[in-house]
This record gives C-alpha cells, structure tokens and sequence, in this order.
C-alpha cells in the first residue's frame, strides 16, 4: 500500500481521489433520497439558522419569529455568555485597542492581551505553553500538518471531528481510523504499524460532540507509551465540561498533566468568545508561532475577543460553582430521562444524544419542542449512521431544576404528538 492514502474500514482511497469530491457529492453519495434540509423543509420541520435576536436571563434566549425559548442546544456548557466580568474585560479591550488586530500574529497582530491569553491557557492546561490560532478548525490543520506529513502515520478514531479528518487529509501522512474507542483496534493498528521509520501520531477527540461519549484516556496513552506512538487530544467540548474544576479530561480521569502530548482547545464553547489553542512543550508551541500555516497565514482573533477569553478562564478558575452547576444539572437530567423511558446515549458528560431513528421522526420532534418554547435541534444521517437521528440535546449551568423538568416536560408533550400522528 502507498504511503500516500487512507483507509477507512478497510477500504483504500486515495487522498487525492477523496478531495476530488466535493462535499456535496460525498453527501448525495450517502444519502441517495435526497438532503436531509430538503427533506426537512418539505414535510415543515427544518429548524436551523434561526436568529437568536437576545440572550434573556438563564439560560433563555429571544428567537426571531419564534418568541422566548429554553436554549438546549449550543455548547455554552457554562453558560458564562454576558457573564458580567467577561462583557467588561471585552469592552475595556475594544476601548484600549479597537476592535480589529490588523494581522497575523508575527506581523504585527500580536497585542499584550494575545500574549496574556496564551500565558492563561498554558496555566489552565498545565502545560509550558500554548500557541493561539484564530480557531479550532485552523488549530487542529496546523498543528496536524506541522506534526506529521509524508512517510508518517496518523491514527484517528472513527468519530473524530471534521477538523482532525481533513489535517490529517492535508497533512500527506498516511491515515489508519479505529473503530471508535475500540482499544482492541486501536492496539492492533499500533502493532501493525510498529518498526514504522516515521512519526506515529495517535489523535481522539476528549468529548465526542454527537454521541457526548469520552476517550478511553487512560487506555489510549497507555498504548501510546507502549507502542511509542505520540497522543494529540482535541479538547474542543471537554474543557469547562470535565473534572472537578473543569481542566479536561486529564483531570476528569485524575491522570497527570503530562499524559497528553499535544492538548487541542477551543476558546469558544464554555470560554465564551473564539479562537483555538494548542497547549504542549513552550518548543513546539514556538515552532508552531513560526511554522504553523493557520498561524502564520491567518489573521488572528480581535483583541475583545482575547480579553473575553482571558476573563473567562479566570471566571473558571476563581468561581468554582459553573462546573459544580453543570456537574449537577447532568446528573439530574440523566436521571430524569431514564425515568421517563426516552432513549438516549449514555455518557458522563453534559450531550444528551435524544435517539428518534429517522431523519423526519426525529425533525418532528425538534419542531415540536421548538414549538413548545425549547431549543434544541435535530442531527439527521448522514452526519450521524443511519437509524441513529437524534435530537442532540445540551444542559447548560445556567439551567435551572425547573428548567430542566420544563425540557422533560416539552420532550413527553412533543413525543406524545408525534406518536398521535401514526
Ligand atoms: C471537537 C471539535 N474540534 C474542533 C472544532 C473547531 O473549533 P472552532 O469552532 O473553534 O473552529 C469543533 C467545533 O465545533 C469541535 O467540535
């Protein structure tokens, strides 16, 4: 087999043949009925792309043409968004630098604030440093391809986030998948591969975003220790959601700091604002401030936006509460779902996958809870396998008990209608 390809259970593609498809015909292929926003759009059931004109109080939102609604969506899984000590850290930066950085980071975009933020995600990660990409998706590209590249190999599991897929797709190297948190395969990909003369990096996803389930952690650096293989973690949903104080999934497994190679974050789920990190070794963070493509060649985050970021890990670290709510509020929500018979992926984290089967059970039940006043919307196949729609529903810190028993409530009424029509 060339170096040049990847293999996806089992069958080969070329990398060049699989860019060559557009996304659209990778969809039409998969779906051979049609698009799941058509169909949606046909039988009265879209739901997506509405505007939210106002964040209210809680955890309640202001939806044009669709009144006050209960946000049960989103990834603000600490709900710190219009935090008050965030708002004014932002409005302050925007006083003291304006709202634009005017470039990347080495010609001139960097402002003190840029330094600070990454200085506050290194201490947050416990890592020696931490290199500031505009966001997650450019994060991940550019630390994949500045790690590995033609003649190495890149090991990912199946349900790693699109960003991961197409770095590794950039990148050259060539591309073994997993079956997802499956350590048998895992392992025997490693034994296959080992005596490789190149680098072996093994990538996962902390938090899976669609089915709310988590890496194997311990399992997954064991095998990376034994087989020599380097571990990169993307962190995107994990941070602010797991451990005690919200550090990730390091923390959520009581493992050391060190036990990651390369941690991948995002500032843009439970950090209210945007951009993406790679925290790891102060060395390759510096390699990627001079080498990294999204760095380099990518304008970077608005001052306000850093400063909100700077505050928001503070938020996180000075008051405890957020992730003790959201810990909470989990486990209440859990628990009332089992209680109330509704099928659901089981996980320890704040993602609800609320599984309907198909595409248009599962769209009727979105538009039915969006009719009752909750947010939350469905994930049709093909983005997840068929017969596995779901509703993918989020609890938030700012969610009240009674918040809660609202979205049970509006989720028995919107079952129930759905099962009156047949
Ligand atoms: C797991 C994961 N990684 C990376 C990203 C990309 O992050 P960003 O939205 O900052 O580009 C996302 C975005 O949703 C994600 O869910």
């Amino acid at each position: 087999m060339s170096d040049y390809c990847i293999e996806i259970d089992g069958d080969t593609l070329t990398q060049v043949e699989t860019a060559r498809k557009s996304i659209m015909e990778r969809y039409c292929e998969t779906l051979k009925a049609g698009l799941p926003m058509d169909e949606m759009r046909n039988s009265g059931t879209y739901f997506y792309l509405e505007s939210i004109e106002e964040y209210l109080g809680g955890a309640w939102v202001k939806v044009t043409g669709h009144g006050e609604m209960l946000m049960f969506g989103g990834y603000s899984y600490l709900g710190l968004n219009r935090h008050p000590k965030i708002n004014e850290a932002a409005v302050e930066a925007i006083a003291r630098y304006g709202t634009g950085a005017h470039g990347a980071r080495l010609l001139a975009g960097t402002t003190e604030i840029h330094r600070e933020l990454e200085s506050s995600i290194a201490r947050f990660k416990k890592t020696e440093s931490a290199a500031l990409f505009s966001s997650g998706f450019l994060a991940n590209l550019s630390a994949i391809t500045f790690l590995v590249g033609r003649g190495d190999i890149v090991i990912c599991d199946k349900l790693d986030h699109a960003s991961i897929l197409d770095g590794c797709m950039m990148s050259g190297a060539r591309m073994i998948r997993f079956r997802h948190n499956d350590m048998d395969h895992l392992e025997s990909c490693l034994r296959e591969t080992a005596g490789h003369k190149g680098r072996r990096l093994v990538i996962v996803d902390g938090v899976y975003s669609m089915d709310g389930d988590i890496a194997d952690l311990p399992a997954i650096s064991g095998l990376c220790k034994k087989h020599g293989a380097l571990l990169m973690v993307d962190e995107a949903h994990s941070v602010g959601m797991l451990g005690a104080t919200g550090r990730g999934i390091e923390e959520h497994f009581g493992l050391p700091p060190d036990t990651i190679d390369v941690k991948m974050g995002t500032v843009s789920k439970s950090i209210p604002s945007l951009g993406g990190y790679i925290a790891s070794s102060a060395r390759l963070c510096d390699l990627l401030r001079h080498t990294g493509r999204g760095f380099i060649y990518s304008a970077t985050v608005p001052p306000a936006s850093a400063a909100a970021a700077v505050a928001g890990i503070k938020v996180i670290e000075e008051e405890p509460w957020h992730v003790q709510n959201l810990h909470r509020n989990m486990a209440y929500f859990a628990n009332r779902l089992r209680q109330e018979g509704f099928n659901f992926l089981e996980s320890p984290t704040a993602i609800f996958p609320i599984v309907f089967g198909d595409n248009l059970r599962t769209s009727t039940m979105s538009k039915g809870c969006q009719s009752r006043g909750l947010y939350v919307q469905a994930i049709p196949h093909p983005v997840v396998p068929e017969g596995t729609a779901r509703l993918r529903a989020a609890v938030n810190a700012n969610h009240t008990l009674e918040d809660l028993d609202f979205a049970i409530k509006t989720l028995q009424d919107s079952r129930a209608a759905m099962e009156s029509l047949g």
